[in-house]
């Protein structure tokens, strides 16, 4: 399945600050003063390394009591830190009146934040309000692993008539405490890029992070992983923050960061190393054929197995048989330098479709009798 956007590229209406460098949109997690926001811009601007001022005036909170956002005067700051420092300027809209505030106060780009993807009815709501509108939005992903939900809101704004179109991975919400604020789960951005190669997709590493220290480490992943640009949270003191204090860094800080950071090609430069890379993934066509050769002669083992259970009489789960392969091949694979738990992940996948397999042996008895 290929999923169909009408979409601009990217550096149609957003591009690097600097050549060889990735695309940055920065600037503070919430607008909390004129001052804080103004200064910020002009310390940001300064690094000459970023695209865009992002600010939140709407903050979505969990809970009521917190700040939620400084609202609509924030809006005259943001234009006055875009006049002064010739930074477009970014916010999140959640309803149909910030769409309308943040257009009529000359903001140049709109976010769907991400507890507003998950809610289709907002999310038609905020499309709904930008039809016949010509502003170049993105679209965070869903707080829970949904990757229809972030597909959902994609097309949803799409079909609005927005073409200038993107997808910001933020990561996902998980019960696992881990090092993340927000599990990365890259496999579902790796997904929605495959599904739309044409998507640009720009990294949030603030929220995948939640704390500033491993955000160079996210960030270079991203860029790894092909994403097209970076949103990075940064204020002009983070220690004073009001809000998400520990996960933005400084102008200086993040300006660091950039400098540190590897923008790699996705293709080889010179004909000698695209030759090289041809070269290698002949021997992978060649093993990944033999690997999908060996599972299916495996399978049909399985099925053999799985005819003489059904009549003979004997359970599909054979857990003492199963616990000794997981055994012996996890140690043949710790000796050929597996790494042990994808070899694990991999016997495993194995098994569940062994069980399956089986099962709709053991069924088809019971359908002729
Ligand atoms: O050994 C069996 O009984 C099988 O059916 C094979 C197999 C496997 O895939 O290796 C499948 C299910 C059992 O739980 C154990 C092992």
């Amino acid at each position: 399945m290929k999923l169909n956007l009408n979409i601009q590229p990217l550096s149609t209406w957003l591009k690097p600050a600097e050549e060889n460098k990735p695309l940055i949109i920065a600037g503070p997690c919430s607008a909390e003063t004129e001052d804080q926001l103004v200064t910020t811009a002009h310390l940001l601007a300064k690094t000459g390394k970023i695209s865009a001022l992002r600010a939140g005036i709407w903050k979505p909170r969990t809970r009521p009591g917190e700040f939620e956002g400084i609202g609509s005067v924030g809006l005259q700051w943001l234009n006055r830190a875009k006049q002064e420092t010739g930074l477009p300027t970014a916010v999140e809209v959640a309803n149909a009146r910030h769409v309308e505030e943040a257009l009529a106060a000359g903001v140049d780009i709109l976010w769907v934040g991400a507890r507003s993807t998950v809610n289709p009815f907002t999310v038609q709501e905020i499309a709904d309000a930008l039809r016949g509108v010509d502003i170049p939005v993105m679209v965070k992903n869903p707080v829970n692993p949904d990757l229809s939900l972030w597909i959902g809101a994609l097309e949803r704004i799409n079909q609005a008539g927005i073409t200038r179109l993107a997808a910001i991975h933020r990561g996902f919400s998980s019960f696992e405490k881990t090092a993340f604020r927000n599990e990365p789960m890259w496999e579902l951005a790796i997904q929605l890029k495959t599904l739309c190669p044409e998507l640009p997709i720009i990294n949030d590493p603030s929220h995948i992070c939640g704390n500033r220290e491993i955000i160079p480490y996210v960030s270079q992943k991203a860029l790894d992983l092909d994403m097209q640009g970076l949103m990075i949270e940064s204020h002009l003191d983070p220690t004073i923050a009001w809000t998400d204090a520990k996960q933005q860094v400084t102008p200086s800080a993040l300006s660091d960061i950039i400098d540190n950071l590897t923008l790699r090609h996705t293709e080889p430069a010179t004909r000698a190393l695209s030759d090289k890379l041809d070269e290698l993934r002949k021997q992978i066509d060649k093993l990944d054929d033999q690997i999908i050769q060996k599972i299916a002669e495996r399978m049909s083992v399985v099925e053999k197995i799985g005819e003489y259970k059904r009549d003979n009489d004997i359970t599909i789960l054979q857990v003492n048989r199963w616990d000794e392969i997981m055994h012996k091949r996890s140690a043949f694979a710790r000796a050929l330098k597996l790494d042990v738990n994808f070899a694990a992940k991999l016997l495993e996948l194995m098994h569940s479709e062994s069980i399956r397999k089986q099962t709709e042996i053991m069924n088809a008895k019971s359908v002729v009798e």
